[in-house]
């Protein structure tokens, strides 16, 4: 299995301070489920920047595809960055666009035929359920529906790698649950998938997945997944148990 991803003693420090990431070294294999964890301020986020060549690191090596990310000339990173599909934390719709212009985006950035796209932005609307709402502008969807077509969007070019930043932080659990049907349906299609989260129960769901943990910046191992917590005692009461 290929590495897709190497970090070898990666840093990254925003102005004077503190480095926010420190010595950061891992592999990431081609085709693997990978769950970024870390409290808040941890640096995930960071770290998924750096994965997606939004940011470039002040130290360390940096492997994409098999190539010196950090040395890769300017021209080059739009070509790289087709590479990737991003699910952002707060989504990066555009408000003017139907939920199905959004999706088709990146394949008219990449020039394909209306006629192609059409059918591609079908299937995806299908797929995550959308269809009726194809015409709607994101301000009129639910976050967990704008949630799905920024997922459609940033995987309709089909990217070999997916990474998303705490694409269910703001969703019910119901609907927690279906986005990672989603990513897990285009793990098992061979993608490569990162995603930075909080919900540490999500990574009991997928059979296989791996956990990178920052804590304060610097990768270490991670502690067990704490069990689900018992509901409050006023609840059980109430539901009379
Ligand atoms: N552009 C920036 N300029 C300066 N400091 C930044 C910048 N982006 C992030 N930071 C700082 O870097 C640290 C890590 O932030 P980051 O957003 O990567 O953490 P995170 O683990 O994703 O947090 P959260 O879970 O709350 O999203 C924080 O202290 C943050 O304030």
């Amino acid at each position: 299995m290929a590495n897709i991803v190497q970090f070898e003693n990666v840093g990254l420090r925003y102005g004077a301070g503190e480095e926010t990431l420190c010595d950061v070294s891992f592999t990431l294999r081609s085709g693997q489920f990978y769950f970024l964890t870390g409290a808040s301020g941890a640096g995930k986020t960071s770290l998924l920047r750096l994965l997606y060549l939004a940011q470039r690191p002040s130290r360390g090596i940096i492997r994409l595809f098999g190539e010196d990310a950090v040395i890769l000339p300017r021209d080059r990173l739009p070509g790289f960055r087709r590479r990737i599909g991003v699910v952002f934390q707060d989504f990066r719709l555009i408000p003017h666009l139907s939920a199905a212009d959004n999706i088709a985006l990146p394949l008219r950035v990449a020039g394909m035929a209306e006629s192609e796209i059409a059918r591609a932005v079908r299937e995806m609307l299908a797929w995550i359920g959308l269809t009726e709402r194809a015409g709607a502008r994101p301000a009129t969807l639910s976050g967990g529906e704008q949630q799905r077509v920024a997922i459609a969007r940033a995987v309709i070019a089909r990217p070999e790698m997916l990474v998303a930043d705490e694409p269910t932080g703001n969703v019910d659990p119901v609907m927690a649950e279906r986005l990672l049907h989603l990513f897990h349906s285009l793990h098992r299609l061979g993608t490569t998938v990162v995603m930075a989260t909080h919900d540490w129960h999500l990574i009991d769901r997928v059979p296989g997945g791996h956990r990178l943990h920052l804590d304060r910046g610097r990768l270490v191992d991670p502690e067990p997944v704490p069990p689900m917590p018992e509901p409050p005692p006023s609840t059980l009461v109430r539901s009379g148990l």
